[in-house]
């Protein structure tokens, strides 16, 4: 096994484990999985619907809590976080991309990007913004409203969106799955590309085995657990 630093490593999880419901309806959607993510890969999820995937990603992101184990982001623990603190955690270290979007309709494209950081109040590096939108190709549709743009223009502003604040880690849930196949080939284009330029961190699930082939590592999940893919 790789000695890794703690510097190499984005996320570590340890033994976690997400049970819903009781008795006859216990469901374990996660059921002992532990692993490491290295920063800057671009690490993909597969497995057959209800495997765990979407579980495992909102544990990672802060979203939900794991009924046992650990979970640790660049060496902070989050499992334990206050809610606050998990909502913190959850602006400044994440970035979500998720299947439908989930821009708000109202605002203009550049408002829905600067979004949560404006939440936070944080300061967006305006160099970092204009160099984003323009390998997005979304400098012309900075004020147009999410409605006007085609769902890959949609996805595209959810990636800088995700981006803009350099998080820890960029959490992709089937990102292509309500695109077409060129809009889906352009968009994971893109993805990579952030993932290369930026060495960004994203884990990424898919249920396609032709876009996993673009992944540096993928983690396969069956029955809550990761069956292959986790050696490290
Ligand atoms: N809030 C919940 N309450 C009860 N059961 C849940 C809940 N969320 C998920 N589950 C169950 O946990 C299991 C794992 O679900 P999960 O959504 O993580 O799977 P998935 O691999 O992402 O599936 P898909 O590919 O269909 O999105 C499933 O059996 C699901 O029904």
């Amino acid at each position: 096994m790789t000695e890794y630093t703690a510097d190499q490593i984005t996320a570590s999880v340890e033994g976690i484990k997400k049970y819903y419901g009781k008795g006859p309806n216990l469901v374990k959607a996660l059921d002992g999985v532990s692993l490491k993510i290295e920063r800057g890969k671009f690490t993909m999820i597969i497995g057959t619907s209800g495997s765990g995937k979407t579980t495992f990603l909102n544990l990672l992101g802060g979203q939900d809590r794991p009924t046992e184990g650990k979970i640790f982001v660049d060496g902070t623990r989050i499992d334990t976080l206050r809610e606050p603190e998990l909502a913190v955690y959850r602006r400044n270290k994440v970035g979500f991309i998720y299947q439908n979007f989930n821009l708000i309709p109202m605002l203009t494209v550049r408002e829905n990007i600067l979004f949560s950081q404006d939440m936070g109040n944080l300061k967006p590096d305006p160099g970092f913004f204009d160099e984003i939108t323009e390998t997005l190709g979304l400098k012309d549709r900075l004020d147009a409203c999410p409605g006007e743009l085609s769902g890959g223009g949609q996805q595209k502003a959810a990636i800088a969106r995700a981006l803009i604040g350099r998080p820890s880690l960029v959490l992709a849930d089937e990102p292509t799955g309500n695109l077409d196949t060129k809009s889906s080939q352009n968009v994971l284009a893109l993805l990579r590309l952030m993932n290369e330029r930026y060495h960004q961190t994203i884990v990424m699930i898919t249920h396609n085995l032709e876009i996993a082939q673009m992944a540096d590592r993928v983690l396969r999940m069956e029955d809550g657990k990761i069956v292959s893919g986790e050696a490290l």
